[in-house]
């Protein structure tokens, strides 16, 4: 049966009935700022922060704002499903929560926490190569709820081998490999406070228990935690990757595989051509390249190009349902959200990454009805229009 997403609204007025109010916003932009004032500057401007002058994340947001949903009356909205197909699965929902790392530094329960939370709310939850909690342990924390592993694609092959191995032996049966970020990017909010969390010792917890990574030590961590460190740094990402490079993940991974960080619809092509089966259209949230083509301007383009061989995702921006409904008329399958639930397990745990995720969809299944769509699958690009002025 059909989730009915949009009863969130009469449960938060029901309940109203004996003076509580929600504990977080439910017009989920103003989490940040609230954020902000709660949390230390160092963990705050690690998650809000972009690379160089923050043009991308504007321009992410801009891209969105820009497209207006045109309404249509009189359809029968009234039994709505919003469910959809995405890598021969089925979501009750065209959402995920995208992978975030080092989330111990908005919360102590971390990624369980945020996992639990998914899982709660039947949303895949797609856990960070950087996580600050063991893929054991958080695969464990999820039940038996849709696990998606997202892989940084280590220097070294024998630790890739074995992220993989570890993954599969722990249930995660999608494999998202992020291709933007072979190098950190300049991202002058981190530098201004010289505050980087792995140097903290926080989102290594994958390699620090990883039999091929502690291999390549000198010293066990506890005994020169710095250099194990630096040897992360150093290696869990690769700049000398190329797409021939693919065949050995497809080789080793036996489910879906999606390439995260795709803006070109060449890219997009090769994508298709090395055998994978989605892509997320991303730019990282505008933590990469600064001065990058909004995600939402590269999706049309992605989607003419493969839409008819991939499932095309999408991520970067989005706050709202009715940003949801845009990057589904734009051609995306499903949407990722990344920092509103990180800055809801900050203010709230695990309840409050569970507050997001229904605000966000109660708000989409409502603007889905109040723009003529019993659910995704009738939303096109025909439902917007450009605001040019
Ligand atoms: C604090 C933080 C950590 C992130 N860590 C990762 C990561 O480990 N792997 C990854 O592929 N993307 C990572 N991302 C990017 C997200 O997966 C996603 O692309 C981005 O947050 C989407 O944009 P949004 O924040 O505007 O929703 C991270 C983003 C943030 C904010
Ligand atoms: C080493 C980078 C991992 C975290 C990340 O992807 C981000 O901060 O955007």
């Amino acid at each position: 049966m059909a989730k009915h997403w949009a009863d969130f609204q009469y449960e938060i007025y029901l309940n109203g009935m004996t003076g509580a109010v929600p504990r977080l916003p439910t017009d989920l932009t103003r989490l940040e700022e609230l954020t902000e004032q709660r949390l230390g500057p160092g963990p705050v401007g690690y998650v809000a922060g972009s690379a160089g002058n923050g043009s991308t994340a504007r321009a992410n947001r801009a891209a969105l704002d820009r497209r207006r949903i045109v309404p249509r009356m009189l359809r029968d909205v009234h039994e709505r499903d919003l469910s959809v197909e995405v890598l021969g699965r089925t979501l009750p929902a065209p959402l995920a929560l995208a992978p975030v790392g080092v989330l111990s530094i908005m919360h102590p329960d971390a990624e369980p926490a945020a996992a639990r939370a998914a899982a709660a709310q039947s949303v895949p939850f797609i856990l960070s190569s950087a996580s600050s909690t063991p893929m054991e342990q958080v695969a464990e924390a999820m039940g038996d709820a849709e696990r998606w592993f997202q892989l940084y694609w280590a220097k070294d092959r024998e630790v890739t081998r074995s992220f993989l191995e570890r993954a599969k032996a722990s249930g995660f049966s999608v494999l998202v490999v992020t291709l933007d970020t072979p190098l950190l990017a300049w991202r002058p909010r981190d530098l201004d406070q010289a505050y980087l969390p792995f140097l903290h010792g926080v989102g290594t917890a994958n390699y620090f228990s990883d039999p091929a990574f502690l291999s390549g030590l000198a010293k066990p961590v506890h005994e020169d935690p710095n250099a194990a460190v630096l040897h992360f740094v150093g290696m869990f990402a690769d700049p000398g990757k190329t797409w021939p490079d693919l065949a050995f993940l497809r080789e080793n991974w036996d489910g879906p595989i999606v390439l995260k960080g795709v803006l070109h619809p060449d890219d997009a092509r090769r994508a298709a051509e090395a055998g994978m089966d989605g892509v997320v259209v991303s730019n990282h949230g505008g933590r990469q390249v600064a001065g990058s083509v909004a995600a939402a301007d590269a999706l049309p383009g992605v989607v003419d190009a493969v839409g008819d061989r991939l499932d095309v995702l999408f991520d970067s921006g989005v706050r709202t349902g009715d940003d949801v409904f845009k990057a589904l008329a734009l051609g995306a399958r499903a949407v990722l959200l990344g920092r509103p639930y990180a800055y809801g397990l900050g203010l709230d745990g695990q309840a409050g990454v569970e507050h997001v995720i229904r605000c966000l969809l109660a708000e989409f299944d409502l603007t889905l009805a109040l723009s003529g769509h019993a659910g995704p699958a009738t939303v096109g690009v025909a439902d917007l229009v450009e605001d040019t002025a």
